[in-house]
This record gives C-alpha cells, sequence and structure tokens, in this order.
C-alpha cells in the first residue's frame, strides 16, 4: 500500500482522460471516469483526495455533478477543480459560488495544472492534519470527546440500521484528587498516560476508546453482547489495578484502580446517544458511592428502551 494521494478526473472525452491521467500520474494515483454518474459512483467508492471535473459532458454536466457531490455527505468535503474550454467567467463564477476549489481554463498547460493539483492536494493534507488534531487528546493520544461524539452518532445510526447492540463503558481513576495532592499533577499526568495505554490495548477494529475528559474515560463497543463487554470491562479494571501504582494519603492508602458504569443496549429512533451515556454514568455514580474499584452494570429492559 503506498500514501500516494489520489485524484478522480471526469471528463467524456477519453483523449482528456488520457491527457490529465498523463500530466498527473507520476505524482499521485489517478482514476479515470467517463461521465458524471459514474465520477460519483468512483467518488463513492474510493474517495479520493481531490477531483477534476470537466463543465461541459453530455447527460450529467459538471454542474449538475457538482451538485449531487455536494450533497451526498460520503463525497461533499472532496474538493473540486473545474476544468472546461468555456471561456466565460460567470460560469466561472457559477462554478466557485457552488464550492469549487477552483476553475482551470483548456487548454491545459502541463506545469499549470500540476502546480495547482499540488496546492490543493496540499492543502488537504493540512486539512487532514488539523482534522486529526483536533480529535486526539494531547496529553494521552487517545480520541478525545469531540471525536467520541462524532463516533457516538455514526455508530447509533448503524446500529438502528443493522439491529445491532452498542456497549459503553465509562470508566473513572478513583480518589485521583487525592493521588495528585500527594504526587503532583506532573505526576498525576504520568498517570492518566499509563491508564490511557492500558485502555488503549484493548482497541480493535469495533472499538472506540477516549478520554471523555480529566479523569474518565470511555470505550465505546459495537456489536458486542454484554457478556463480552463487561469481560472487556473487567479486564480494564485489572489491568489498571495491575499497574502496581501504589500510593499514600491522609485518607487512602492502595493501588491506583478506575470503577466502571456500563451499559448495552440496542438504539432505536426513541432514544438518545445521550440517555445511553447517562445510563452508563448512572451507573459509575452508583459504583464510586457504593465503595469504588467496581463495575456496575445497566440492566436491560426491552431493546429499545433504557431502564429507570
Ligand atoms: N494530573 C491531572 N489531574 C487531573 C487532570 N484532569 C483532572 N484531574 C484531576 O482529577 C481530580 C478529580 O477529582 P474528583 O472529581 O474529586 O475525583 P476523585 O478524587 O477521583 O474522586 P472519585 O472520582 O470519587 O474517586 C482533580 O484533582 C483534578 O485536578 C489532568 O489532566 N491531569
Amino acid at each position: 500500500m503506498t500514501d500516494r494521494q489520489s485524484v478522480l478526473v471526469i471528463d467524456d472525452e477519453k483523449i482528456n482522460l488520457q491527457i490529465i491521467g498523463d500530466i498527473l500520474r507520476d505524482e499521485v494515483s489517478v482514476m479515470l471516469a467517463k461521465s458524471g454518474e459514474q465520477g460519483i459512483r468512483k467518488a463513492i467508492d474510493y474517495r479520493p483526495d481531490l477531483i477534476l471535473l470537466d463543465v461541459v459532458m453530455p447527460d450529467m454536466d459538471g454542474f449538475e455533478t457538482m451538485n449531487r457531490l455536494r450533497h451526498d455527505a460520503r463525497t461533499s468535503f472532496i474538493p473540486v477543480i473545474f476544468i472546461t474550454a468555456l471561456d466565460d467567467s460567470s460560469h466561472e463564477e457559477k462554478a466557485l459560488l457552488m464550492g469549487a476549489s477552483d476553475y482551470i481554463q483548456k487548454p491545459l498547460h502541463t506545469n499549470i495544472v500540476q502546480a495547482r493539483v499540488r496546492l490543493h492536494l496540499q492543502l488537504v493534507k493540512q486539512r487532514n492534519m488539523l482534522e486529526k488534531l483536533a480529535n486526539i487528546d494531547p496529553l494521552t493520544s487517545l480520541a478525545n470527546r469531540r471525536k467520541y461524539q462524532e463516533v457516538i452518532e455514526q455508530e447509533w445510526q448503524r446500529a438502528i440500521t443493522d439491529n445491532t447492540s452498542l456497549s459503553l463503558l465509562v470508566i473513572d481513576i478513583d480518589n485521583f484528587k487525592q493521588y495528585n495532592d500527594c504526587y503532583g499533577h506532573a505526576t498525576g499526568d504520568k498517570v492518566l498516560q499509563q491508564v490511557a495505554t492500558v485502555l488503549a490495548s484493548h482497541l480493535i477494529d469495533n472499538r472506540l476508546v477516549a478520554r471523555y475528559g480529566g479523569e474518565e474515560f470511555v470505550v465505546l463497543l459495537s456489536g458486542c453482547s454484554q457478556e463480552e463487554s463487561e469481560r472487556v470491562a473487567r479486564r480494564c479494571m485489572e489491568d489498571v489495578e495491575e499497574l502496581n501504582l501504589i500510593y499514600t494519603h491522609e485518607d487512602f492508602s492502595g493501588k491506583v484502580t478506575v470503577s466502571v458504569g456500563g451499559c448495552t443496549m440496542f438504539p432505536g429512533p426513541n432514544c438518545r446517544t445521550e440517555d445511553f451515556f447517562n445510563a452508563a454514568d448512572e451507573m459509575l455514580g452508583l459504583a464510586k458511592r457504593s465503595g469504588k474499584n467496581k463495575i456496575l452494570w445497566k440492566l436491560p429492559s426491552n431493546p429499545h428502551t433504557i431502564t429507570e
């Protein structure tokens, strides 16, 4: 696998596809489509980094193709450069107003096409990097709360469509204030990092581990049974204890431990992601009030509601 960026070229003229393909092929992976319809399909299937789109095409012209790309969440973020022989500023204005990133006039000049494509691919790289930074907690390198919110919404919809379950663990370090009081914030930060590493070791394809805030973490499991999710919760709890982070405080002496609140449910249209989080969080609160270093699980009622 290469990490080459990819460009989709949509043009009804075979010769144009060939020329643009030849201009770009040394620097990027090139995909070709000979109609708007085919281009939209390829954009959805392969998510190119950039699209070069011819304006004048039979059946569906570039503007209509652009319109459809912009209205599909799977393709709306892909930058589009229009390519056209039309020498009319109103077309250029229309394309830019529709959200085109750039506009290239035919006849094509190799250096200009390469330079503009390079520029927009560089912008894509920077955008991707910013997006990554915006989703990562800098202290622990786990996903942050913002990313959790994004993923839970997606997984929630997916679970409704596929009629599968979701489980959520809300995990909180016990007596962390006392730990900070004993050893200071900098050492407390190291504990957060160690706990994050332990939790991240349980990260596989259908899971998200995130730092929700402060000393609280979440693990979201898609399509896992309650039993399996409880097993993951137990492993997380035991692994933190096995870090053997012993400390002594006037109110407490022992190891760093965590408490876990859990909930498994089949999402339905009548419940919200906040209810799901609150159910697990409520269990965490109970676990804290009933001695800490334990897991409590919200019991399911019927598949579409959360038991009160
Ligand atoms: N070192 C460090 N401490 C943090 C960070 N975020 C939150 N905390 C600390 O976490 C502690 C949370 O305190 P509390 O909410 O009282 O919770 P607790 O002491 O863990 O008590 P219980 O949750 O009831 O077990 C506070 O001392 C916060 O300063 C952080 O990024 N780094």
